[in-house]
């Protein structure tokens, strides 16, 4: 049973913040209101409503939650349940699955949008709490997207998530200034989970970083190749690494964990003598593996590109290439995607990615042919990267046609191409790993 206890407003928005559960010595369920919506939000070191209310005002210009690794990883496994619970809600009360888990209105209101920073002139924002930029990503110490994150923001400081809408939700809720997302492999292909969560999520793409990967067979020291009976690592990373698995004629099971760094720690904490992990040679550093085989990946140009997310927008420059990245959904017509996309070819914009997800409100419409039969047909959300800023007019032109095919257009986000000097993942990462 929850009992009001607190009022707060942010900006216009007034709050009542109910007391719940405690979830551990350190943490408790609170509930937040706002209007008829309400928020389930967990607090380290919180045990009242009004200390619930201090730290979400100030989030924003202090440390946010908790300082530690540990800290972050709780805070984080809460917001990560909370929302398996409210999804398991949503689709009991709709009936249906895959309905959106984050309610982003809920959570914008919760930000005080009143204290927003302005779009800053910089390519990359900087914190208003006067700290080091605060950068969430997917995984564990170890993973690449913490290598990622290290190449976006040098001095930063790195927030384990356990899911990529946690590393979202981390910049929604100011626990995080930026997170740093795969969205493609050069060999796996999209990883799709993150475009749908783009569309899902208000964030702003304000860079990209794209990372050579080199893969490593880890496993406990000791260990020979023909102990093994299994390999565990993210499904990306298994699969960029199919070939060389079967040229070492190794006769292992694959399994999937969540991360590459994250398989290596359970090979480590579980001290498994005939498992071996895919990931890199800092995570077998970290978590003292030995690297049995080096340089696993099937092709030595793998690079992922990454995206850095933002609450706010940068400006868009014309001083240094940028990429443009939008996602669309249009209704019946005749040739109207390749309409959309002769839009930018007539005015010489390059286009470097085209990705298509199904639409998650409307995945089917029932069209009517010629004999009078209802014919079924898939509907998609359609994701573009161009080469050009939105602070160029051809751009601009561009997109302002696209709107009149559309009935859906969102720019994600323009941005930097990241340019840096090309090394193939065979070489030295930019990222130092020793
Ligand atoms: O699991 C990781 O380490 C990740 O960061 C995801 C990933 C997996 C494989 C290649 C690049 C990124």
């Amino acid at each position: 049973m929850f009992s009001v206890c607190q009022s707060f407003s942010v900006g216009r928005n007034k709050y009542k913040i109910s007391t719940g559960s405690p979830l551990s010595k350190l943490q408790r369920q609170f509930t937040i209101r706002c209007a008829s919506e309400s928020l389930h939000y967990s607090a380290t070191n919180a045990t009242d409503p009004a200390s619930v209310a201090a730290s979400i005002n100030n989030s924003a210009f202090t440390g946010g939650i908790g300082k530690t690794r540990g800290d972050w990883q709780s805070s984080c496994a809460i917001l990560s349940s909370t929302v398996v619970k409210q999804q398991q809600d949503n689709e009991k009360t709709n009936g249906v699955e895959n309905v959106t888990v984050v309610d982003r209105d809920r959570i914008s209101d919760l930000v005080p949008t009143g204290n927003l920073p302005k779009p800053l002139s910089d390519l990359i924002p900087t914190p208003a709490h006067g700290s080091e930029t605060r950068v969430a990503y997917q995984g564990v110490p170890g993973a690449y997207s913490e290598a990622a994150a290290a190449n976006a923001c040098p001095n930063g400081e790195f927030i384990p998530c356990d899911q990529f809408q946690v590393a979202f939700q981390a910049v929604e809720l100011w626990i995080a200034d930026l997170a740093v997302l795969p969205l493609e492999n050069s060999v796996g292909g999209s990883i799709h989970r993150n475009y749908d969560l783009l569309l899902r999520h208000r964030l702003h793409i304000v860079g990209e970083v794209q990372l050579p990967v080199r893969h490593c067979l880890l496993a406990l020291p000791g260990v020979r190749k023909q102990d093994l009976n299994r390999v565990i690592s993210d499904p990306q990373a298994l699969a960029q690494c199919e070939l060389t698995l079967n040229k070492l004629a190794l006769n292992v099971t694959r399994e999937e964990a969540y991360s590459t760094a994250g398989a290596a720690e359970i090979i480590a904490e579980r001290n498994l003598r005939d498992t071996a992990a895919i990931a890199s040679e800092r995570a077998a550093k970290l978590y003292g593996l030995d690297v049995i085989a080096d340089g696993i990946h099937d092709d030595c140009n793998n690079v992922t590109r990454f995206a850095m997310l933002a609450r706010e927008p940068i400006i868009p420059r014309t001083d240094r290439p940028f990429r443009t990245s939008i996602v669309f959904a249009h209704d019946n017509g005749t040739a109207v995607l390749f309409k959309v996309l002769s839009v930018f070819a007539f005015r010489n914009i390059n286009l470097t990615k085209i990705e298509s997800r199904p639409h998650r409100n409307r995945p089917i419409t029932f069209v009517d042919d010629d004999n009078g039969e209802t014919a079924k047909r898939f509907e998609y959300m359609f994701y573009v990267d161009f080469e050009a800023s939105m602070a160029n007019v051809r751009a601009q032109n561009a997109l302002s046609d696209v709107q009149e095919f559309t009935t859906f257009l969102r720019v994600l986000g323009s941005y930097p191409i990241d340019i840096s000097p090309w090394s193939p993942s065979g070489g030295i990462h930019r990222y130092d790993v020793t």
